[in-house]
């Protein structure tokens, strides 16, 4: 359908942040015209965009004024906190709305994606139940049992996520989730906490007229519900990677489209559990910068526009390690870049945000090693070196 396009092809990209950044470069190397969109101005993608727009991404309204005025090709969602029912519009009018309006509509929010795994397609998914007032959180509490995870069911990067050791945690967890809950939602996910082995993500990319594809699995390590390191190829059985692959591809399928999802699994002794996935690049995918031929973002790019995805090439032991600001500040600096750069096989990428606020990703550190160990202590080493500091 879409694999005899011409180039270049007008896309706007909703949220303009890191995974954009790189998105909009991957876009702009096979001269694309891009057009950024986030809440913010001078967002990392927009450094490098052909134009942008700061607009409210929740707001038809916003949302309509600037596919009016732009007439693009593709609309690609980089962040989840769009109003999605406009998308369905857009879409209706012949826009093609990256993978799909639908699936956009059914990862905003983690009901409905849990829904749809777990109940619609029978995937296996930690036990789970909602609860939509302090009273039922307790009352479902007991049901799914100690420690469980109460996260609100609209939020990201684990914004208002919370583990719950036992009974006396129920109320805290409650009142952190509704103030990080994004939009006005009062609805929380309240899962059996899964004693995990390993969590990977496995970039699975769904083309228009071609076989979907993965990526060698990536596993990460997450603190407060964010992610702090991954590395790739993550140390999983065969057996199970093709288990996660045929769970990944089911998901997929039943949301349709094209172009890469993020799909996140549990790896514990004997089982592969879906959690959730991203319809776009992963931050965790982000070591893909330095151990494949294609990165997730080129990998995107070729799936959306029908471009052939020949090979990918996994150069070997790899990994990414986040670099996170500690404070507000305004204007931003960096030092022990150069030392950070001095290790062989060790790459950098600051994004350029604006501003920062304790636990802001604000760049991350990619490196190679012998080992999986050896690549992550250098990715850590030099993530560790970057300071940030106030421009002043
Ligand atoms: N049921 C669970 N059992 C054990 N750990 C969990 C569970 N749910 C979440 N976690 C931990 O919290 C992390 C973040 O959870 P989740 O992916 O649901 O949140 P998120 O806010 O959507 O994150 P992101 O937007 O970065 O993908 C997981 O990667 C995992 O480390
Ligand atoms: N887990 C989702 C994720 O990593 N999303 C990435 O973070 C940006 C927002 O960063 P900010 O909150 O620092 O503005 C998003 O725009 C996207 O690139
Ligand atoms: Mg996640």
């Amino acid at each position: 359908m879409k694999n005899s396009m011409k180039l270049p092809q007008k896309l706007m990209l909703l949220g303009a942040g890191e995974l954009g950044k790189e998105f909009v470069i991957a876009a702009q190397r096979l001269g694309n015209y891009v057009i950024a969109v986030d809440r913010y101005a001078d967002a990392p993608a927009m450094q490098v965009a052909d134009c942008s727009e700061v607009i409210s991404m929740l707001s038809a309204d916003d949302l309509e004024a600037v596919v009016a005025k732009y007439k693009p090709d593709f609309i690609i969602p980089e962040i989840e906190a769009i109003r999605t029912e406009k998308l369905i519009e857009f879409e209706q009018r012949g826009i093609t709305v990256i993978p799909t309006a639908a699936a956009t509509n059914y990862t905003m929010n983690r009901d409905r994606i849990r829904e749809l795994a777990s109940k619609k397609l029978g995937i296996r998914t930690a036990k789970y139940d909602y609860a939509t007032s302090e009273e039922e959180l307790i009352a479902v509490s007991d049901e799914i049992g100690f420690p469980n995870v109460v996260k609100p069911v609209m939020s990201s990067s684990g914004k208002g996520q919370s583990v719950v050791k036992d009974k006396s945690e129920v109320e805290q967890a409650w009142k952190y989730a509704i103030a990080n809950s994004r939009g006005d939602s009062q609805k929380v996910i309240v899962e059996e906490f899964i004693d995990f082995e390993i969590e990977i993500t496995l970039l699975t990319i769904k083309q228009w007229n071609a076989p979907t594809i993965f990526c060698s699995p990536i596993g990460h390590r997450q603190e407060r519900g964010d992610y702090q390191e991954s590395w790739q190829p993550a140390e999983i059985s065969d057996e199970m990677i093709l288990s996660a692959q045929s769970i990944a591809k089911k998901v997929t399928d039943a949301l349709g489209g094209a172009g890469i999802f993020g799909v996140e699994f549990f790896i514990t002794k004997d089982e592969v559990i879906f959690s959730e996935l991203s319809p776009r690049p992963h931050d965790t995918g982000m070591v893909t910068l330095i151990s494949q031929n294609l990165n997730e973002f080129e990998l995107h790019l070729r799936a959306i526009l029908g471009l052939p995805i020949p090979n990918i090439e996994q150069f070997g032991f790899s990994a990414s390690a986040v670099i996170l600001a500690t404070e507000q500040l305004d204007s931003i600096a960096f030092t022990g870049v150069a030392e950070a750069l001095s290790e062989k096989d060790v790459d950098i990428r600051l994004f350029g945000k604006p501003n920062a606020h304790p636990y802001r990703r604000m760049g991350v550190a990619l490196a190679k090693g012998n080992n999986i160990l050896e690549a992550r202590e250098k990715a850590k080493r030099a993530a560790n070196q970057v300071k940030i500091i106030r421009n002043d």
